[in-house]
């Protein structure tokens, strides 16, 4: 009969050391748990001309894109990023690949694209434009029948159809890639394009005949995104911060010192946001009068509040509003 083996010894002090273990050491410290982390929103931003100006507005809003201009994932917190063409921007917010993004009007009406519109930013505002060579114009424009469809030449392709299709006028839609204003006469009857300064119609005695669209750069979501309660509060948030640049740089801050007398006349010349701050100066000095007035007021009312008895008048920038 085998005697008490070594390896039962041995399991034996084994066993007697972990219920010793067990029995004296405190329970286990919880596992460190990292904070959640807010979900990365899928923002796509435009590569072209676009460009600079969208990422100048985020980083007005305090996010300032990472990496090299030629980098299409430009790191910044929170979000997954991702450069893209603007009208491949409009495809992917439509299907949902991307939850939120900046592009033109123009490409999201041209594809019939779903999107909800958080933020008309006002940058690079063009018009979408009809537009052919005189005599074609003028007909045109007269509404005089045509003997067969009117060959016109567009990048677009819902915007100019349906503006003939409103019109009566049967479409030979021919489908441009660039320099279209160069295809009249010889390879279209006229053309539908964005139109800036109109330069490049009058490069190429080109007469417009009809704007169909004004667009510029705005900010759209997903619906599904906004959906998504989570990703709505993420939405919100770079929404706000990107209206509040926006606001931000339609006003400037006008502070003006006035004596006792003068206050009342002077306040009334401030078109404030709602009513302006007015303080004492030490020493019953008078008073400081400070609002944020609209840009475009300044040039007037700079001079009406000295002549209204305002001195030491200050003017700066604001970098955002949050009503
Ligand atoms: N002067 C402009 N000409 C064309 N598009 C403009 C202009 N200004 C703003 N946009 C807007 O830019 C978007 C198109 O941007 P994109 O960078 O793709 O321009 P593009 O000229 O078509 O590109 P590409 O340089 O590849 O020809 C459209 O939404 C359009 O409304
Ligand atoms: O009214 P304007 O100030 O002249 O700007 C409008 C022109 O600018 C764009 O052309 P772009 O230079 O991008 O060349 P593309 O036509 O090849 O895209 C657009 O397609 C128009 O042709």
């Amino acid at each position: 009969m085998p005697s008490s083996s070594a390896a039962d010894a041995a399991g034996s002090a084994i066993s007697t050391d972990a219920r010793i273990a067990g029995a004296t050491l405190a329970a286990p410290p919880p596992a460190p748990t990292t904070p959640p982390q807010p979900v990365a929103l899928r923002l796509a931003l435009p590569k072209g001309r676009m460009q600079s100006a969208v990422e100048r507005l985020l980083a007005d809003a305090g996010l300032e894109l990472g990496g090299s201009e030629r980098d299409y994932r430009p790191p910044l917190a929170g979000f997954d990023t991702k450069r893209l063409k603007p009208r491949a921007i409009v495809q992917m917010l439509a299907s949902g690949t991307r939850d939120v993004g900046f592009c033109g009007l123009d490409w999201v009406r041209d594809e019939g694209a779903d999107l909800v519109e958080l933020c008309d930013t006002r940058l690079d505002p063009v018009r979408v434009t009809v537009a052919a060579p005189a005599a074609m114009a003028e007909r045109l424009a007269a509404g005089a029948p045509l003997d067969r469809p009117l060959r016109l030449a567009s990048e677009f392709e819902r915007l100019p159809l349906e503006w003939a299709a409103a019109r009566g006028i049967e479409l030979d839609l021919v489908r441009s890639f660039g320099a279209t204003e160069v295809l009249p006469p010889e390879d279209a009857d006229a053309i539908c394009d964005v139109v800036q300064t109109g330069s490049t119609l009058r490069a190429n005695g080109l007469v417009e005949i009809e704007d169909v669209l004004a667009s510029s750069t705005r900010l759209f979501a997903n619906r599904r995104a906004l959906d998504d309660p989570t990703k709505r509060e993420r939405i919100d948030e770079l929404a706000l911060v990107v209206r509040g640049v926006l606001a931000a740089r339609e006003r400037v801050v006008v502070e003006v010192n006035v004596d006792a007398d003068a206050l009342d006349r002077v306040v009334a010349l401030v078109p404030c946001m709602r009513r302006p701050t007015v303080a004492s100066l030490a020493g019953d000095a008078g008073f400081a009068i400070k609002a944020a007035v609209p840009r475009t007021a300044l040039a007037r009312l700079v001079p009406a509040l000295v002549a209204a008895g305002g001195r030491d008048v200050l003017v700066s920038r604001l970098e955002q509003i949050v009503p």
